[in-house]
């Protein structure tokens, strides 16, 4: 599917905060499964020896080990490469993802602290939710610690992405009567991670679309998360999906830490973007090297729909994200 690292050596090591959630078992099993990784560390409050005990027995390269609660996270964090961090509750029906803000920044801000301290190297991808703000609060606390390095911290956006070629091919399928692999839609999404801050550039997959079908897609790649939440009705949002999602951005980041050239991926990072707009994190896509983020594509060419989009994008991220910089810089 997406582990072409297959021909590397095992050598990065991963670990994995959140280990035991929704999203953080099948988002381990899917890493397991990833033979560029040696070692597997698996961070969570609860039942991490159980989840890692399990995974231990599939005959991939990466070591795993379980460790549980605040007293084994360092030792979970020693010597990570990627640390991934799906830690913090989900939404329930009615939410907003600020809605879980309260909860998610204070743990978010405690996970990044041990990180800076442990392994300040490590390569951050944050999908904890609101990622619009999770985000800046990750980075003010390397900041604070001395040593935040932009390339290295990732919003984890890509299930936008997929949503956005699923969705997309599902209505050309049936547009046109002709089956389309949904693999073969790119999409570029830019903005956030959340609601209007999601905006699809449709205008540049080179399809032809009637503004009608613009308004729906536009409307469901931007709420696709709400039709999972609602599905799920109280019991969570998306985790099969965004562990999919998680997983795809963790091995192209690999491969590209190995050298691999041309490996992009849509994420939310410190970006000149949206500078002009006063805004300081933007996701787009990015062109991934040796280092983390290696270049940040420009928007491109926006239709006159799509301006207006912007338009709404841009208050509200600057909210969200001065929102997670206040929080960080709480005493
Ligand atoms: N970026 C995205 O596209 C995206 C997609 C889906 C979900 N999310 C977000 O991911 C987060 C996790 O979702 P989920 O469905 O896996 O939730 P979940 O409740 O199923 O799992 C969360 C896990 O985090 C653990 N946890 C809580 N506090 C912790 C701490 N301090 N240290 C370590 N672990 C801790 C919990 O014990 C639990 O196992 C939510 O905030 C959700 O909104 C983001
Ligand atoms: O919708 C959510 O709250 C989870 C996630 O951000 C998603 O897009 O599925």
């Amino acid at each position: 599917m997406f582990f072409s690292a297959r021909l590397l050596a095992a050598k990065t090591n991963v670990a994995i905060l959140g280990a035991a959630g929704g999203i953080g078992q099948p988002l381990s099993l899917l890493t397991k499964l990833n033979p560029a990784i040696s070692n597997l560390a698996l961070y969570d409050l609860v039942n991490t020896p159980g989840v890692a005990a399990d995974l231990s027995h599939i005959n991939t390269p990466a070591k795993v080990k379980g460790y549980k609660g605040p007293d084994e996270l360092d030792a979970a964090l020693k010597g990570a490469d990627v640390v991934i961090i799906p830690a913090g509750v989900p939404r329930k029906p009615g939410m907003s993802r600020d809605d879980l803000f309260n909860t998610n920044a204070g743990i978010v801000k405690s996970l990044a602290s041990a990180a800076a301290r442990v392994c300040p190297d490590a390569h951050l991808l944050v999908i904890a939710n609101p990622v619009n703000s999770t985000v800046p609060i990750v980075a003010e606390v390397f900041k604070k610690a001395g040593v935040y390095n932009p390339k290295r911290l990732f919003g984890v956006t890509t299930l936008d992405v997929v949503r956005a070629s699923t969705f997309v091919a599902e209505a050309q399928t049936q547009a046109t009567g002709k089956a389309i692999d949904p693999s073969d839609v790119k999409v570029t999404v830019i903005g956030g991670h959340s609601g209007v801050t999601i905006l699809p550039i449709l205008s540049q997959t080179g399809l032809s679309f009637s503004q009608e079908e613009v308004d729906a897609l536009t409307h469901r790649i931007q709420f696709g998360g709400d039709e999972v939440v609602k599905a799920k009705d109280g019991a969570g949002s998306a985790t099969l999906s965004m562990a999919q999602a998680g997983a795809r951005f963790t091995d192209s980041l690999i491969r590209a830490l190995n050298g691999e050239k041309n490996v992009v991926e849509p994420c939310f990072v410190e970006s000149p973007v949206a500078a002009e707009q006063g805004i300081k994190f933007f996701a787009s896509n990015v062109t991934l090297g040796k280092e983390g983020v290696d270049t940040i594509h420009p928007i491109g060419k926006l239709n006159a729909f799509e301006e207006t989009l912007f338009e709404k994008v841009i208050p509200e991220l600057k909210k969200n994200i001065q929102k997670g910089v206040e929080f960080a810089n709480q005493a």
